[in-house]
């Protein structure tokens, strides 16, 4: 162990913590090795070190210190484009480069913005049909998840998909997949990278390689076109730089990333909102009445009514709290040496930050484990930010989508319980709300009944 190097539990040799990793929640179990070992948890993931940050303060300090901006090397990243490439996965000058690249892009192409909620309302107009014709209960993830890929691609891309288009089903299915089958720490697989040729087809790596390749064909057969144009404008300028970041490879990588990213979270965001509202009627109830006397029936709500739609907002606050779709960031690296809470960080340390102690913390939220939106309203009945709920991570590596997301999810949300009741099928019950882990945190098997609202 480097000296300083912070506490933790004792590890195994060659595979570190890995065998006592609770693959079911690891964000609960790495939370409470901090009631023994303090905010900063020193682990091994097999001969790797890697630690754990838990706690407001120490979260705080990690995400903003930039010497913990790195990423550790993606296997899955290398073994698939040939170098450690896109936007989520890489690190330093290339990252930096091609991040504020991206990011311009989508702001001019209209992320999260006003112009690109005509593409919403479109998406949305296509699901409610669906909905409302089905027959009996429904399963929400996959129809939610088919909404946000079209979304992606139609700002990406200007062109959306026809929804009944089965190889949108079959993207969506695979990405479920690959993200239930994925493990944060990355895995055994992470430390020794020739492990996956043991029992190759039913080790876990390699059914997330699978999909990852098949999800990168189905962007280079379909390639959304406004943003590759920009993208190849940009090759074109820059091709007689030798040093040049703009690569074909590079394009192909940052656009699987972006549609990883945000396929899986939309999808499971909303999920996770509609399952919490059935369980919790007179919230659902309190919405429809707030879209009722703001909004009405005749039009959909838009990103203009939202202050006016406060408690709605806020209820959508407090999904995003009680259930985030990513309670523990992408691994960060550790780029140099550096402290945090006083511990000693060597450089290539891995660093996991574990956003799930922050939004869930007792002492800060109160009843954490209890739905409650109105922790997100002032006293005078407007919606309140606060700066914890941090479930989009914070400083530079802060998730690239946020603004996307947010606009995306308080449109769809709220049109969904604008036009429909939700009520659990009870033929179907619900193991439990927690969610199932992975790369993510996705919502647990339920289906419900979808009742026109009269
Ligand atoms: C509710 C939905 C979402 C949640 C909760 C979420 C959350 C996060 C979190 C926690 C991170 C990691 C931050 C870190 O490593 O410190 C992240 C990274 C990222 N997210 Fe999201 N995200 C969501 C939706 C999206 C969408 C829709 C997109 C697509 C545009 C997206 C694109 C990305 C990218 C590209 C990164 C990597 C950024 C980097 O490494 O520089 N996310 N997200």
């Amino acid at each position: 162990k480097p000296r300083g190097y912070p506490p933790g539990p004792p590890r195994l040799p060659l595979l570190g913590f890995l065998p006592f990793l609770d693959s079911h929640l690891p964000h609960k179990q790495m939370w409470r090795l901090s009631d023994t070992y303090g905010p900063v948890v020193g682990l091994y993931f097999g001969t790797q070190p890697a630690v754990v940050v838990n706690g407001w303060e120490a979260v705080k300090e990690a995400l903003q210190n930039d010497d913990l901006n790195g990423r550790p090397e993606n296997v899955a990243t290398v073994i698939q484009y040939g170098f450690q490439g896109g936007v989520m996965f890489s690190e330093g000058e290339l990252w930096k480069e091609q991040r504020r690249f991206a990011l311009h892009q989508f702001r001019n192409l209209g992320f999260g913005k006003k112009s690109h909620e005509a593409i919403v309302h479109d998406e949305v107009r296509e699901l409610l049909k669906e909905i409302g014709s089905a027959k009996g209960s429904i399963s929400l993830p996959g129809m939610l998840g088919v909404s946000a890929i079209n979304i992606l691609w139609a700002i990406l891309g200007g062109n959306r998909f026809e929804r009944s288009d089965g190889r949108l089903w079959d993207l969506v299915e695979r990405l479920n997949i690959v993200f239930r089958a994925g493990e944060i720490s990355g895995g055994i697989v992470q430390s020794f990278p020739f492990l996956r040729h043991v029992f190759p087809k039913s080790h876990s790596f390699n059914t997330v390689l699978d999909g990852l390749f098949q999800v990168d064909n189905f962007i280079k057969a379909n390639y959304p076109k406004d943003f590759i144009d920009i993208y190849l404008n940009e090759m074109e300028k820059q091709k007689d730089d030798s040093s040049t970041t703009f690569t074909e490879k590079q394009l192909l990588a940052t656009c699987t990333d972006i549609f990883n990213a945000g396929t899986e979270t939309g999808s499971a965001t909303l999920s996770f909102g509609i399952l919490l509202l059935t369980l919790n009627p007179e919230v659902m109830r309190k919405v429809q009445a707030e879209l009722d006397e703001v909004v009405g029936r005749s039009r959909m709500p838009s990103l203009e009514d939202r202050t006016k739609l406060a408690y709605s907002d806020a209820t959508l606050s407090e999904v995003l709290r009680i259930r985030s779709a990513a309670p523990i960031t992408v691994p960060h690296k550790a780029t140099k040496d550096t402290t945090v809470q006083g511990c000693r960080i060597p450089a290539d340390t891995m660093m996991l930050v574990n956003l799930y102690s922050v939004v869930m913390d007792p002492e800060y939220w109160q009843d954490p484990e209890t739905f409650r939106p109105e922790r997100f309203l002032n006293p005078d009945g407007t919606a309140r930010k606060d700066e914890r709920l941090i479930v989009f991570g914070k400083g530079r590596r802060a998730c690239l989508g946020e603004a996307l997301a947010r606009m995306t999810s308080f449109v769809l949300f709220t049109t969904l319980l604008q036009n429909f009741d939700f009520s659990l099928d009870p033929a179907v019950p619900v193991p439990n709300t927690e969610g199932k882990s992975g790369f993510t945190l996705g919502p647990p098997e339920f289906r419900v009944f979808a009742k026109p609202r009269s």
